[in-house]
């Protein structure tokens, strides 16, 4: 119930489109019980063949009374739809703004097919919550009332009548439809996450399924994933139609108790017969409203899970404290200073990792610095890396100058940093395109230069680049993103294995390139290879997310210790 408060809070930010709804829902539902009853009335009337002008007179009121409904039921239509779909905005930027937050811990806990599904399938089955939970009860109660105040002058026993068809159309049967649904539990919101996940796997992991020869296990899963998605769709759609027709019946047994309790007391003298068809009919459609109520627990059942389920990523408790705290502060990024960093004993695990991937490790990286972090596979160099570029919170201490990271506004840091990472994403768009997302004010002749200097000459600015890069080859996509590295403003490089898929020439030409460029800047290099790291100011050797050798190259040479006995590896097997 908390989510659902939560969401009503987002939703009913812009009141005016929601209180229009409210009042041309109530005018639509009001106009057409006053429609019915003057048509009820009319055909008693008719019947005492009454003077020409009161027939002339009833059927302006009719045909007013009609374009009035129409009018007014497209009103509350037209409202109630603008205010959802802005109501549906507000939820996404509000939950894209709280999991940005939190960013790559997300998927520690959540595959992307499953986000994929909550922040577009659960936010979209949250319409419902808005369109038939939350305002029609409060119309069709203000024309329930306003319509016995209206009965009340006629007969109080049809007031009485009334009100038990509302107790048996709104409460009793609704409240009974809600245990059951409870019981029955629909599925459809998780089947519909489960079958957005295979998907995403499918196309994700296609070229692996084909060369596996697997594709047909996985077709069969996507499949029945499907299948069981449809079962639930169907299920959901019966359900729904056998409880509107079951209180569909109800109602109609109310009208006819309406009827016989009218017949009665026309017969007692008790009501004039004039106005017997008139409150039938009036009964007729006063429940005609209030079928759709039959749909509330299934509406609102499925608006508390899509609640839920958008809450549990957002506000996850695990999640949470990984959330990074947004400061606005210009720190020692400014233009034109390259800015030093510290470590303070970090350790750090992945959430719901028992041991530590990074443990008590001190290091500072002083301005205008170069350093490599060296270290077997799988030791904890990239994710150093991403806990200086506020990817993950540690615990313990990183500072930009004297500024602690804590403070950092994790964009600006980004914006002024040259950032290479070991997957760089590359958009469907043209190679202008993806260089022009460094800075966007560069001309053709520039990034034209820039893709001779990263020794790309063939490539054309204007040549397609195909979703995730898949057109280039690894080392062109390293080269790319070299490219972006460079035409980026800042003076701190992190750079994670930037050059691994390029042969040993253009590895050398792009570092010349790079140390040219990076002259005055504090740059923070992993590396797994030890070729050229003699240019390097110091050297960090991690093993095992421990610190193990901190010093320049000939210091660590000259120790004989771990970064030795790595290089000699590495020098047997090249030899
Ligand atoms: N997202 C993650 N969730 C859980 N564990 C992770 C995650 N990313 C990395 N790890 C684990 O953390 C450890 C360190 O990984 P990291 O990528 O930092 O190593 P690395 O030294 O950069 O390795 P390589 O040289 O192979 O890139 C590994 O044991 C890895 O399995």
């Amino acid at each position: 119930m908390s989510e659902l408060t939560h969401i009503v809070k987002q939703m009913i930010q812009d009141k005016k489109d929601v209180v229009r709804s409210i009042f041309f829902g109530f005018l639509a539902g009001i106009t057409a019980v006053g429609l019915f009853a003057a048509n009820g009335y009319l055909i008693s009337q008719a019947a005492l063949e009454p003077p020409l002008y009161v027939l002339i007179a009833m059927v302006a009121v009719v045909k007013i009374g009609s374009f009035i409904r129409a009018l007014s039921r497209y009103a509350e239509r037209y409202y109630s739809h603008r205010a959802t779909f802005t109501m549906l905005s507000n939820l996404r930027v509000y939950f894209y703004e709280k999991i940005e937050q939190i960013g790559p811990a997300l998927f520690q806990k959540h595959r992307s097919g499953d986000l994929l599904s909550r922040i577009v399938g659960d936010v979209e089955s949250l319409q419902n919550f808005f369109l038939r939970v939350l305002y029609p009860p409060i119309v069709m109660a203000l024309v329930f009332l306003s319509t016995m105040i209206f009965v009340s002058f006629y007969s109080m026993a049809i007031v009485l009548c009334l009100l038990v068809g509302l107790l048996l159309t709104a409460v009793i049967i609704p409240a009974w439809f809600s245990k059951r649904q409870k019981k029955a539990s629909s599925q459809i919101l998780e089947e519909r996450s489960r079958l957005s996940i295979d998907v995403a796997e499918w196309f994700y992991g296609f070229r692996e399924l084909t060369i596996h020869q697997k594709r047909k296990e996985k077709e069969q899963d996507l499949v029945s994933s499907s299948n069981r998605y449809i079962k639930e769709q169907e299920q959901a759609g019966i359900q729904s139609i056998s409880y509107q027709s079951i209180n569909m019946a109800v109602s109609l047994l109310v009208s006819w108790l309406v009827l016989a309790v009218g017949a009665f007391l026309v017969a007692s003298g008790e009501l004039n017969g004039l106005f017997l068809a008139m409150l039938v009919m009036i009964s007729f459609i006063v429940f005609e409203q209030l079928v759709p109520m039959a749909l509330f627990p299934i509406h609102y059942e499925e608006s508390e899970r899509a609640a839920s389920r958008l809450y549990s990523v957002a506000d996850n408790k695990q999640l949470t404290q990984a959330r990074l705290v947004k400061q606005d502060q210009d720190l020692n990024l400014n233009e034109g200073k390259a800015p030093s960093v510290h470590l303070k004993d970090i350790s750090f695990a992945f959430v719901g990792d028992s041991r530590n991937t990074l443990s008590d490790i001190s290091v500072s990286f002083p301005a205008g610095s170069k350093t490599a972090i060296v270290g077997p596979s799988g030791s904890g160099k990239s994710t150093l890396l991403k806990l200086i570029l506020k990817q993950y919170e540690a615990k313990g201490e990183i500072f930009f100058g004297t500024t602690p990271l804590k403070q950092l506004d994790q964009e600006m840091l980004w914006e002024k940093a040259k950032v290479i990472l070991q997957e760089n994403h590359f958009f469907y768009g043209t190679v202008k395109d993806n260089l022009l997302l460094s800075d966007p004010n560069l001309t053709e002749d520039q990034l034209q230069q820039l893709l001779i200097d990263v020794q790309l000459p063939y490539l054309k600015l204007n040549d397609l680049v195909l979703e995730k890069g898949q057109n280039l080859s690894g080392g062109e996509k390293q080269r790319l993103a070299m490219a972006r590295a460079l035409a980026k403003k800042g003076q701190l490089w992190l750079l994670d294995e930037p050059t691994s898929s390029l042969d040993s020439s253009t590895e050398q030409c792009l570092y010349d390139l790079f140390f040219n460029q990076a002259k005055e800047d504090t740059v923070i290099l992993v590396s797994h290879r030890f070729v050229g790291l003699e240019k390097m100011d110091q050297i960090i050797v991690i093993d095992q997310g421990r610190l193990v050798e901190v010093g320049s190259y000939s210091k660590l040479m000259r120790s004989k210790g771990y970064f030795y006995q790595l290089k000699q590896i590495e020098d047997s097997i090249l030899q």
